[in-house]
């Protein structure tokens, strides 16, 4: 039973058996993940000083300008997951392919793959607003013993074992579900510790917050700019109020906490919208999911997509259970 002020250590193991496979990898798994993401932060709180901003001097995979705090979050990440042995692979946005982690007895024993966007909101690092970190948890559908593949990180997010999110902000939050409902974490800086802040997160069914780039407005299709006129309307509890921080982890939160609809559409210039099925749509699609919101692509459940390539994008809109209704309908409508 989830209580106030229980750390995350003590709400992991006794939350255990609550997850089909619980042999303890995934806690451990967890675990380090809360290890790392406090290495993160403190870094985080640092961006401003000068060896920890601007460039990294290279272009990632998607052809974006790495960041220091994005190197520095990637390798984090990898070196905690790897050096506690229980994964078997890892996939990232900072890197073009999957990595093989192979064991300390090179026996290929791990059961677990991670996909992981270190660093969400990467134009935010240095202008002081919120960033995050995103990670989605499978079984491994090859062999243990044998290396891992590439099959094993193109599941459905339906078969996600795991997935959630840090939001580094005014505060630092760890946000996660292993399919059995939505838990926050505050971090206490003083003490290093997490302590259950939000338990059993729940998506207000209704909200009065929209979240997209306008910017892209004409780029849109019909369906999806009539929605956002049905948004600015003076009708019932509308005009809902526009809030776009142009983090995604940080945009989800707050609709999560106070009722809104993010999107992310596909537009005339992306056809595909611009954001990440593996690592940012799907794992953000489980938390919504289970916190009773829904997440599409603007007509099909995210988690029901079939991936394809390990950085394939997908349009996204997910949020408050009847705004997506409402949206879809206006996209099922005109959806070019
Ligand atoms: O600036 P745009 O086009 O609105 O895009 C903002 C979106 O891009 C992202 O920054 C992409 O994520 P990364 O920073 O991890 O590459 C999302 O966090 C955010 O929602
Ligand atoms: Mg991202
Ligand atoms: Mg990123």
């Amino acid at each position: 039973m989830a209580r106030i002020n229980q750390t995350l250590g003590e709400f992991i193991i006794e939350n255990q058996s609550e997850f089909q496979y619980s042999s303890g990898e995934l806690s451990r798994l967890i675990n380090s993940i809360r290890l790392a993401a406090k290495a993160v932060n403190h870094e985080v709180n640092k961006a401003g000083l000068v060896d920890i901003t601007g460039s990294a001097g290279e272009i990632n995979t998607q052809g974006e300008d790495q960041q220091k705090l994005d190197v520095f979050a990637n390798d984090t990440f990898i070196r905690t997951l790897t050096n506690r042995e229980i994964v078997c692979g890892i996939a990232s946005e900072e890197n073009d392919d999957f990595i093989t982690i192979q064991g300390s007895n090179n026996d290929h024993k791990n059961k677990y793959v991670v996909l992981i966007d270190p660093l969400d909101g990467s134009s935010n690092i240095d202008v002081n607003v919120s960033v995050g970190t995103i990670f989605s948890v499978y079984r491994r559908v090859t062999p243990v013993g044998t290396p891992v593949q590439l099959k094993d990180f193109l599941q459905p997010g339906n078969l996600q074992v795991a997935a959630g999110y840090i939001v580094y902000g005014t505060s630092t939050m760890l946000v996660y579900t292993t399919g059995h409902g939505v838990n926050g974490f505050t971090l206490n800086p003083a003490l290093g510790t997490y302590y259950l802040s939000h338990p059993n997160m729940q998506f207000p069914e209704d909200g009065n917050i929209y979240s997209v780039n306008e910017g892209n407005y004409i780029h849109f299709p019909k369906g999806i700019k009539n929605y956002i006129k049905y948004c600015q309307e003076e009708e019932g509890d509308r005009p809902y109020t526009s809030r776009y921080i142009g983090s995604l982890v940080s945009d989800i939160h707050r609709n999560m906490i106070k009722g809104g609809i993010y999107m992310y559409p596909k537009s005339s210039k992306a056809n595909n919208g611009k954001l990440r099925l593996l690592y940012e749509c799907n794992p953000m699609a489980f938390i919504v999911e289970q916190a009773g919101g829904r997440a599409i692509n603007g007509d099909t459940r995210i988690m029901d997509l079939q991936p394809t390539e390990l950085h394939q994008r997908v349009p996204f809109i997910c949020g408050s259970k009847n705004m997506v209704d409402t949206a879809e309908e206006f996209y099922r409508a005109d959806p070019d």
